[in-house]
């Protein structure tokens, strides 16, 4: 078998390598989170097939990274105007393999997916520019040239969204691609393979591959004609990519985990603040900027933990595809261990769970109940490592150096969130915290031309606008001088 159908829409199981599928002898089995539903068996790559994808976008680089940008640009809006047409498509076959709300995926995910490719376009044609200026009459030309075939290794939370967040850029900046989807999630990647195709792209430019990390991954890490890596994920796995990519000095971006905190000050407008601390159980929970840490001055905190648990009771947990879900599945089995495992040593711990504090025995499969814990000390592993589920842990400050204090004690440094009516707190608070993204009474705002990563072991590099393409460009100056000229 090389396709599976999900929900009436035929994916292709196979790699996309050079324009063409390609097959491998040993598959996976894709298995959905909603309901355990075996989806079918995808190609399972190794070393051939990495060796095979990045021969193909070494191929395809030379007439690419010549084709003019604004043709590029053109052919990325086509992918766009693909994403488009076959958005419904994509959502329901996102939403059964991955367990993320089919709502979310239709009005918000999906279209980004779109905009990524127009974004990157527009500012490939509109934004990147020639840099000019003078030294001693001397003129400087700085420019942006394709560095050459990118490797993006991609998540399992937001496959087609983190993915085209990487790919739209590198073949923007006119560099070729080999995407490696998420063992877990392979679908929609093999979806956007057909799109490329459809929309024009040359052969070879796009390419994807399916497999284990551990085999096709470190395989495509490793590889000597690789220009870029891009990745999306665990610390620990980044760890393994970057002594992959220091093996051969290959340039890498990592966009890691985050424990981020959610500072409500005694000043704030606690209805907000409770909407935005609710919003954390979003993707339930697998969401890498997702606010896990909620510090909340002891002056206000019992007002707020009694409006927040009336609130998050309300959540409905369930079927990702009815729109009255607000909360579906976690996305493996393997996965639901480890967060129940991380609550399970915390109640032991001597935690007390204010909200949840385990599977949803009703629903049984992988959801999990919006979990509050409390009585967690700073040193407690619930406060310091990444849980990536439905779990939340609940803290009090007592002054504004103390919150401060509290929110930078962290290894990760992704995102911070502060809840606060004084402006100049705001603006003193903000200053002060160690994080890639600071949001002041709000939460996810997010804009692509901006920049996007982590301090600390929550990334390498930003991403976003200009600082894409500083990434997979070779960014060069060319110093012209006013003699010697016939
Ligand atoms: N966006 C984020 O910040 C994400 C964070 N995580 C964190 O990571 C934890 C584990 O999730 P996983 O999916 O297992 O993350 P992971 O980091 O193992 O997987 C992410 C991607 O890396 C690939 N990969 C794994 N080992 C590799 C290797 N040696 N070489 C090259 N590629 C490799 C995987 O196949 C997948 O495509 C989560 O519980 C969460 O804490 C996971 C996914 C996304
Ligand atoms: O949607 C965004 O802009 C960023 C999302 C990032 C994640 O969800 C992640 O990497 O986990």
């Amino acid at each position: 078998m090389t396709e599976v159908t999900v929900a009436g829409v035929t994916v292709d199981t196979r790699h996309w390598i050079g324009g063409e599928r390609v097959g491998s002898a040993d598959t996976f089995t894709d298995v959905s989170p909603i309901d355990g539903a075996v989806l079918g068996e995808i190609a399972r790559g190794g070393r051939a097939e990495a060796d095979a994808a990045v021969t193909a976008a070494r191929a395809a680089f030379p007439g690419w990274a010549a084709t003019p940008p604004a043709e590029r640009a053109r052919l990325l809006h086509a992918v766009a105007d693909g994403v488009e047409a076959r958005l419904a498509e994509l959502a329901i076959v996102e939403t059964t393999d991955n367990g993320a709300l089919l709502r979310s995926h239709l009005r918000g995910v999906m279209p980004r997916v779109a905009h990524n490719f127009r974004f990157f376009a527009d500012w490939l044609t509109d934004s990147l520019g020639h840099d000019d200026f003078d030294t001693r009459g001397h003129e400087n030309r700085v420019s942006w040239d394709p560095a050459g075939p990118c490797v993006l290794i991609t998540p399992w939370n937001a496959p087609l969204m983190l993915a085209t967040w990487k790919v739209a850029p590198a073949l923007a900046a006119g560099n070729t691609v080999v995407l490696k989807a998420a063992e877990w999630t392979p679908l929609t990647a093999s979806l956007l393979a057909d799109i490329t195709a459809e929309a024009g792209l040359p052969a070879g430019v796009f390419n994807v591959v399916q497999g284990y990390g551990e085999e096709v991954g470190a395989a495509l890490t490793a590889h000597p004609d690789v220009r870029r890596i891009s990745f999306t994920g665990s610390v620990p796995t980044a760890r393994h990519i970057g002594a992959a990519a220091a093996a051969n000095l290959t340039p890498v971006s990592l966009e890691l985990g985050g424990k981020s905190p959610l500072l409500v000050f005694a000043d704030a407008d606690l209805d907000l603040a409770v909407d935005l601390a609710v919003e954390q159980y979003d993707n339930a929970g697998q969401v890498c900027l997702a606010a896990t840490r909620l510090l909340v001055d002891a002056a206000v905190v019992d007002e707020f933990t009694t409006r927040f648990l009336a609130k998050a009771r309300t959540l409905v947990q369930g079927d990702p595809r009815d729109p009255a879900t607000d909360m579906g599945p976690n996305i493996h089995p393997e996965h639901l261990a480890r967060v129940d495992g991380f609550v399970r040593r915390a109640l032991d711990a001597g935690a007390k769970a204010l909200l949840g504090g385990g599977p949803h025995t009703d629903l049984g499969g992988l959801y999990y109940r919006p979990t509050l814990l409390t009585d967690v000390a700073q040193d407690a592993e619930i406060v310091r490592e990444e849980v990536f589920g439905p779990v939340l842990t609940l803290q009090t400050f007592t002054t504004e150096d103390e919150a401060i204090t509290l929110a930078n004690d962290t290894r990760f440094g992704l995102a911070a969130t502060l809840v606060t009516g004084s402006r100049e707190r705001a603006r003193r608070v903000g200053a002060r915290l160690v994080a890639g993204t600071v949001w002041v009474n709000c939460f996810f705002v997010r804009d692509l031309r901006a920049p996007f990563g982590g301090a600390r072991q929550s990334g390498v590099g930003r991403e976003g606008g200009t600082w894409s393409f500083d990434f997979y460009c070779d960014v060069k100056n060319t110093v012209t001088s006013p003699n010697g000229w016939h």
